[in-house]
């Protein structure tokens, strides 16, 4: 094998209904790539890294910290138990995503990394086996194994971690017309943070709440009810512990939804906001809306997407 490039595509978690259970693949309709990609290729040295991109810059200085050098340890240690061999190789990390944007930024860079391992090693792991993997290093990073960005990143569409029978997560049906906006203000919110300042224990009443909507949301997606579905988007576990660490946040949902957004949230533990449109006048009404009043600096960016059904894949 000569060389490889694997795209990572963007994630937004939660979809404000399933905390650490439910997350979504997005790509933007424009057809550009809002993801990370990994090259892989042999080399004369046992390991290589090299970081490149927008985002590089802002990458831990010290290599051993960048999670795409720690998933290379990991697959490593892993590939040596079942008697495999490493090869040298050396991998390039094409940083496109901001990092502690709430766009699964650490998991574009993870299922990239592993994905290109994987296959350069002529797939030794099954794809439940390298998911484990992939939340293992999630976990590392945002300080417990969540699953709700790695899993849509790797197999596309909306997963739902079931965590059961053999599987990590299993895809639900969705609706593929919806345009997603999303607006990243340029900030950082660190997902570690995020959920440490989340509540231990939470009320009987919020738990009937969050079973009804998450319930009624899976219903909707396979009865494909989208009005059902859009209003169950609701948030009892995170989006009031967090809003304050976004900027101006209430406001501007209450503005995207004075415009006639279906639905309006925290992707993943923020600052990114997302805002569903039933079509693509209206989303680029919204987009307008948020470009003027949640943009904070020149890093900030929007993108209208849609569900990417495909996942990671390999790019020439
Ligand atoms: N390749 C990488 N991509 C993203 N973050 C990385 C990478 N390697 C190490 N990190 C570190 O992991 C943490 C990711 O922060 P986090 O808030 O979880 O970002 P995100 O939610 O965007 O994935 C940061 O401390 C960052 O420095
Ligand atoms: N369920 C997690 C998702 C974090 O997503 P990220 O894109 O912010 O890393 C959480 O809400 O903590």
């Amino acid at each position: 094998m000569t060389s490889l490039r694997i795209y990572a595509p963007a994630t937004s978690a939660n979809l404000s209904v399933g905390f650490d259970s439910l997350g979504v693949a997005i790509s933007p309709v424009d057809g550009s790539l809002l993801g990370d990609v990994v090259q892989i290729e042999s080399s004369s040295v046992p390991f290589e890294l090299e970081n490149v991109g927008a985002f590089a810059r802002k990458l831990p200085k010290d290599l051993h910290k960048n999670i795409v050098y720690q998933a290379y340890v990991l697959f490593s240690e892993r590939l040596k138990l079942r008697g495999g061999e490493i090869k040298h190789l050396r991998l390039t990390l094409e940083k496109n995503m901001p990092i502690g944007s709430g766009l699964g930024s650490s998991a574009c860079s993870i299922v990239a990394a592993l994905v290109a391992l994987n296959q350069f090693h002529d797939n030794p792991f099954t794809e439940m086996e390298l998911l484990a993997m992939m939340g293992e290093l999630e976990g590392r990073i945002s300080g417990s194994i969540h699953y709700d960005n790695v899993a849509p990143c790797y197999l596309g569409g909306l997963q739902m971690m079931t965590e059961s029978q053999g599987n990590i997560c299993q895809t639900l049906p969705f609706f593929d017309d919806w345009y997603w906006v999303l607006a990243y203000p340029g900030i950082k919110v660190s997902t570690s943070e995020a959920r440490s300042i989340l509540p231990k224990n939470y009320s009987r009443q919020d738990m009937i709440a969050q079973a009804r909507h998450l319930g009624s949301f899976v219903h909707a997606c396979h009865t494909q009810q989208a009005q059902l579905a859009v209003s169950m988007m609701k948030d009892f576990i995170a989006e009031p512990y967090r809003e304050n660490l976004l900027p101006n946040f209430s406001a501007v949902r209450q503005g995207c939804k004075d415009l006639g957004a279906m639905a309006v949230g925290i992707s993943g533990s923020g600052p990114t906001m997302f805002a569903i449109a039933p079509d693509l006048a209206l989303a680029q009404k919204i987009s307008a809306f948020l470009e003027k009043e949640y943009l904070q600096n020149s890093d900030g960016f929007i993108h209208i997407c849609k569900v990417d059904n495909q996942g990671v894949r390999k790019i020439n």
